[in-house]
């Protein structure tokens, strides 16, 4: 049997997400084995804000793949930007999504509502950032990057996190009330017992295809077997919620660092979408919430596309700069 090879970006979530694909593909009855590609977004210190457009960490690997040096390539599904780059060339796989929320790690167990007046509260997402600002005026925050135990290191208390990447920040440990993180990414890791709230994603709403891993192959060799085990692994439920999203997201014009949240809910027959625009240097957020019947695909980015419009009406374009990319 040929062995599949996953390529995989080499930070310990990167790799942690790239074993479960392998492990399915296994279970698919597939031989797949591991191979990590060194990305920019991996190797580049700056802020995530100003790095510069969507796909920094995806790039690299997607060459490695279009390339051949792979034969799928695994990425958190929000990292990748919402345009087709590729003529095609390249398609997506969803396995089953996992937690879409952001949750909340502070200090002493507190609450969003519970930290003190003119606490700091770390994150390195203008989508996330300009949520808690609405919810929290009083506090401020403070940009960080690096991987997740960098970010919980910089929790009062949780300072033996610390680990050797080059965020920004390295060296800075226990100097935050809070840091805002993705719920999937911790329970990945097996550190979801840091995690001191689970925000209401109708509330603070997820970036879109938060929590949802993507299976990238190439189109136009990928073998019958490989496929046929790419089919198993795909999950009908996942694709409607993210295709929602995503579609919102292209519409708008926007990627990862915009401050754009999008969650999609199935829920009996019906499809929700709910939606918000944030102002990335004030705190005022524009929402919008949209239903449609369960259907197929299509359906689903029509769901999307229709949503982006309404907003885009109401004046979402000015109202966010979404020149961001
Ligand atoms: N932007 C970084 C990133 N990309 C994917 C995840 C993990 C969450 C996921 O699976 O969507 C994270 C970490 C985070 O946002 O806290």
């Amino acid at each position: 049997m040929t062995r599949i090879l996953v390529g995989t970006r080499g930070s310990a979530l990167a790799t942690t997400q790239s074993q479960y694909v392998a492990d399915m593909l296994v279970e698919a009855g597939q031989d797949a084995q591991l191979k990590t590609v060194t990305t920019t977004g991996d190797i580049t210190s700056g802020p995530l804000a100003q790095l510069g457009g969507t796909g920094v960490f995806a790039a690299a690997l997607r060459q490695e793949l279009l390339g051949g040096a792979v034969d799928v390539a695994v990425h958190s599904l929000k990292d990748l930007p919402t345009k087709d780059l590729f003529e095609g060339k390249l398609s997506l796989v969803y396995p089953p999504r996992g937690d879409p929320r952001d949750v909340l790690v502070a200090r002493d167990g507190l609450r969003l509502e519970d930290l003190p007046e003119g606490s700091s509260i770390g994150t390195g997402s203008p989508r996330r950032a300009a949520q808690i600002r609405v919810l929290r005026p009083d506090c401020s925050v403070t940009d960080i990057r690096g991987n997740v135990g960098t970010r919980l290191s910089r929790v009062a208390g949780l300072e033996h996190y610390a680990t050797n990447d080059k965020g920004v920040g390295r060296g800075t440990h226990g100097d935050l009330d809070a840091v805002v993180l993705a719920a999937s990414g911790l329970q990945r890791l097996g550190l979801e017992d840091v995690v001191t709230e689970y925000l209401d994603p109708t509330k603070v709403l997820p970036a879109p295809g938060q929590g949802c891993l993507a299976i990238e192959y190439r189109t136009w060799d990928t073998g019958e077997d490989l496929m046929t085990a790419l089919a198993q692994i795909d999950d009908a439920q996942a694709r409607l919620t993210v295709e929602a999203e995503r579609a919102l997201l292209l519409r708008l014009e926007a990627g990862c660092a915009a401050p754009i949240g999008a969650y999609a809910q199935v829920a009996g027959e019906s499809l929700t979408l709910d939606v918000v625009v944030a102002d990335p240097r004030g705190t005022e957020t524009l929402r919008e919430t949209r239903s449609a019947p369960v259907r197929d695909e299509d359906a689903a980015k029509a769901l999307g596309t229709e949503t982006a419009e309404a907003l885009l009406d109401r004046g979402a374009a000015e109202f966010t700069e979404l020149t961001l990319e």
